[in-house]
């Protein structure tokens, strides 16, 4: 089971495997992957174009199931979890952000904050969303729409509201992707400061050489199997490794 013992994983997936459509249009998009993410780090996930990074993602976090193998989060196998054991996982152990930050705009931040927690039926703390808004930098942009904040505020909105609940493990879908460089280094670092301060796991899928380098460990998909890490990079080491599977 690797060189590490289970406690200090957050999320790991073994043997993993995922295929769409059948027969001669199946295409395997998970081919036997094997990934441990050490509790308290971040792993960034690059790889060409269809090589499955946002398959691994959505399947590392139970948005979509594994055909086979294991994906082990917060003491359960996901593979095979029943659906409620799954709705309340993504309800308290999960967060996802997505490029397009996908907030409710007739809601406010705080209300966006607040909502994964109403809707699984929890007392909703003011000083909870507070606290969180304010660990993002938005204390004192709780009460505006996402029409009324720049990009970068709204994915620290989109990123607060997948961590109120405290969840285990922040899944990022190329968190900085529709940002400009200014906007995403600032969300960058506030990543980075999310997993040194305050011990998050923090799992992202990235096009980009120079957010990938925030990360602890990056690793890199071709035709749906790891096939290359890297350990505390810089950004032209994780460009040259791109570009050698880019080909
Ligand atoms: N719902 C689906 N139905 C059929 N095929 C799919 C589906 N989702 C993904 N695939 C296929 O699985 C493979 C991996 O897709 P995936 O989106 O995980 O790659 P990716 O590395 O995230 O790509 P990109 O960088 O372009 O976003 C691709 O060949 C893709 O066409």
């Amino acid at each position: 089971m690797g060189a590490m013992d289970n406690a200090s994983l957050a999320l790991s997936l073994y043997d993993v495997r995922r295929s769409y459509g059948r027969g001669g249009n199946a295409v395997t998009a998970l081919d036997g992957v094997t990934l441990e993410v050490p509790a308290h780090s971040w792993t960034a996930v690059m790889g060409p174009s269809g090589s499955g990074k946002s398959t691994l993602l959505h399947v590392a976090a139970g948005l979509e199931r594994a055909d086979r193998g294991q994906v082990w989060l917060a003491g359960h196998d996901l593979t095979r979890a029943s659906e409620a054991l799954l709705t309340r996982l993504r309800r308290s152990e999960i967060g996802f952000c997505f490029q397009s930050f996908n907030l409710m705009g007739a809601l406010t931040a705080a209300q966006n904050v607040a909502l994964p927690m109403r809707l699984g039926g929890a007392k909703v703390e003011g000083s909870r969303v507070h606290d969180v808004l304010a660990s993002v930098g938005l204390a004192d942009r709780a009460r505006h729409r996402p029409r009324e904040l720049s990009g970068g505020q709204q994915q620290r909105v989109a990123i607060a509201r997948a961590l109120v609940t405290e969840p285990a493990v922040l899944f990022a879908d190329e968190p900085t992707g529709a940002l400009d460089t200014g906007s995403a280094r600032s969300v960058l670092t506030l990543l980075r400061g999310l997993v040194d301060h305050r011990g998050q796991t923090i799992a992202m899928v990235t096009h980009d050489p120079a957010a990938a380098a925030r990360a602890d460990t990056v690793v890199f998909l071709a035709d749906g199997r790891l096939v290359d890490r890297l350990e505390r990079p810089d950004a032209a080491q994780v460009a040259a490794r791109l570009a050698a599977l880019e080909g």
